[in-house]
This record gives C-alpha cells, sequence and structure tokens, in this order.
C-alpha cells in the first residue's frame, strides 16, 4: 500500500485526502503536517488521518511525498525536507502554482519529482489535474502519480513544463472563474427581484448541468452553446451583450495574468530558494 503524506493541509490538501479517501485509500495510509493546530485537528476530525506539526515526522516512512503549501512557504519547507529525506528516495509530487521542477531539485536534491497542479473539485472525485515529470521518475513512479491524481477526477500530462503555468491559469485557478460567474448571475438575477436561494439554485444547478452536457455529450462547447440560442432569442441577445464586452478578450487577458503570476511566483523564490 502507497504511503502518502501530505506537507501542508490546507484548502488543496484537504480537497486530494478527501478525494482519496473517497475512492477507498485507507485513512492509515495518509499522514499530514502542517504547523497549524486548528488545521491538524480539522483534518484528524474530518478524515481520521495522522497529523504532526513537523514535516520531518510526518514524511518518515512515506513512499510519496505530495507538497501542498503555498510557493512562498517552500524555502522553509526544503531547507526541513533535505535534512528529513537523506537517504530515502519517495517520489515528490509537488501541486505549488509556478514552482518549476529545476528549483524542487535544487532545493530536494536529485529525486524523482513529479509537478502537478489539481483543482479543488477533486474533493468530490471531479478535480482536473495536469502533470509534469523530470527525467529521474521512473514510468513506475509516473503509474504512481497517475494512479493518485487519477483517482480525483481527469489527468493529462503535459509534455513541455513551460505549459504548465498555462495549466494553472485554466484549471487550477479555474473553479474560482465559475464560482465568479454564478456569483455574478445571482446577483443580476437578485437585481431583479428574484429571491436570493432561488437564484443561486438556479444558477448553480445551470452551471452544474452546462459542465455535465459537456461531459456526457462529448459534443463541443460551440455546438451546444448553438442548441441553446434561438435565433433573435433571448440567449442570442444575452449573447450579443457577451460579445460587446468583448469577453473573449477578456478571458484570454485573465487567463494570461494568471500564466503571468505562476512564473512570477516562481521568479520570487530565484534566489537559491529565498523570496528575491
Ligand atoms: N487552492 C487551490 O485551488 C489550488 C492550490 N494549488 C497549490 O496548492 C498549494 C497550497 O494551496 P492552498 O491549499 O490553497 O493553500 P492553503 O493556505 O489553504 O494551505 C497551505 C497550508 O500549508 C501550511 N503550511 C505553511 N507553512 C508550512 C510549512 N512550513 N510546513 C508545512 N505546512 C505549512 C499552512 O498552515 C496551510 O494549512 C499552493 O502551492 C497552491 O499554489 C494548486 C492547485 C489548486
Ligand atoms: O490561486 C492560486 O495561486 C492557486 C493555484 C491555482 C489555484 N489556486
Amino acid at each position: 500500500m502507497t504511503r502518502i503524506a501530505f506537507i501542508g493541509g490546507g484548502n488543496m490538501a484537504r480537497s486530494l485526502i478527501g478525494g482519496l479517501l473517497a475512492t477507498g485509500l485507507a485513512p492509515a495510509d495518509i499522514r499530514v503536517a502542517d504547523p497549524l493546530a486548528e488545521t491538524r485537528e480539522r483534518l484528524g476530525r474530518d478524515f481520521g488521518v495522522a497529523t504532526w506539526a513537523e514535516n520531518r515526522l510526518a514524511v518518515a516512512d512515506a513512499d510519496v511525498i505530495v507538497l501542498a503549501v503555498k510557493p512562498q512557504a517552500m524555502p522553509k519547507v526544503h531547507g526541513e525536507l533535505r535534512m528529513a529525506l537523506q537517504g530515502q528516495r519517495p517520489l515528490l509530487i509537488s501541486i505549488a502554482a509556478g514552482v518549476r521542477l529545476d528549483q524542487l531539485e535544487r532545493w530536494l536534491g536529485a529525486l524523482p519529482i513529479v509537478r502537478c497542479m489539481p483543482n479543488t473539485p477533486a474533493l468530490i472525485g471531479a478535480g482536473a489535474t495536469g502533470l509534469c515529470a523530470n527525467h529521474r521518475v521512473s514510468a513506475a513512479q509516473r503509474a504512481q502519480a497517475q494512479h493518485i491524481m487519477d483517482a480525483v477526477g481527469l489527468t493529462r500530462w503535459i509534455d513541455d513544463e513551460a505549459l504548465m503555468d498555462t495549466v494553472t491559469a485554466l484549471s487550477g485557478s479555474g473553479p474560482a472563474y465559475f464560482f465568479a460567474l454564478v456569483e455574478a448571475l445571482e446577483e443580476a438575477a437578485v437585481a431583479q427581484g428574484l429571491p436570493r436561494e432561488t437564484a443561486r439554485a438556479l444558477a448553480a444547478q445551470t452551471c452544474l448541468g452546462a459542465g455535465r452536457m459537456l461531459e456526457e455529450t462529448g459534443e463541443a462547447p460551440a455546438e451546444l452553446r448553438r442548441r441553446v440560442t434561438s435565433p433573435n432569442g433571448t440567449t442570442q441577445a444575452a449573447l450579443e451583450s457577451f460579445a460587446a464586452d468583448g469577453l473573449p478578450r477578456m478571458t484570454a487577458r485573465a487567463v494570461a495574468a494568471a500564466t503571468r503570476r505562476g512564473a512570477e511566483l516562481a521568479a520570487a523564490l530565484d534566489n537559491n530558494g529565498n523570496p528575491a
């Protein structure tokens, strides 16, 4: 059985842990290190996993280590882990936005490392993860990383690591874009007089329905959109308004901003692992 240690037990670790347990992984095979007592207590209570305040204790017998801390916390973490991992050769999985494989190798040593970009719907088995491996990762370890991420949703290998920041901007951050759209739809309907609960329920279910149609029909989004859009009907009026306000350009700019931010987060750490 694979023992997985999480370094950092925040939002994304919770989503992955919840998703992995739902697929049948035993709580005894998951350990988590987090400096915050409240975070550790919640993880223990909600998932029954063992927790530690110190990273070195959580990784002691781990086969796989998931680095789930903010990029800015990396300098502290890699210092602790480099010592703790002497003589150990676990598979490292980093989910930190922006942080590159060459940086991780420089800080942690010549280890097999898979850089992943999951997203929070992993919690309900509906995650989307991009994966990218360094050359030290064996075929078996590649399969191991994929197995972990497959357990919580869809996976895609990304051969060109430079595109991992694009994946981050697309699917890593993406759930927030859809939540923001649901929020905006809810507000618009409330402003027209619909009760808030009704507006939220209808907006959320519409988001779910659209997502499921994309998945279950396999049709292109443009075709599904066309089928909703009666000539000169209500949808056409809304889509023309979106187009006039520059939705594609706005979206491209937002994705570019997120992509740039990923590179900035990494660049800020380039000073031997310390923030520049
Ligand atoms: N939240 C999201 O939707 C996604 C986040 N990510 C990445 O996952 C990583 C974690 O993000 P979140 O879970 O959102 O952040 P978070 O802030 O919720 O969790 C980070 C956790 O790390 C802990 N921590 C801080 N210093 C530590 C240390 N020295 N040792 C061990 N634990 C430490 C914090 O107490 C906190 O619980 C980030 O690198 C982010 O880029 C990736 C994909 C999606
Ligand atoms: O906002 C962030 O930086 C992280 C990475 C992707 C989603 N959340």
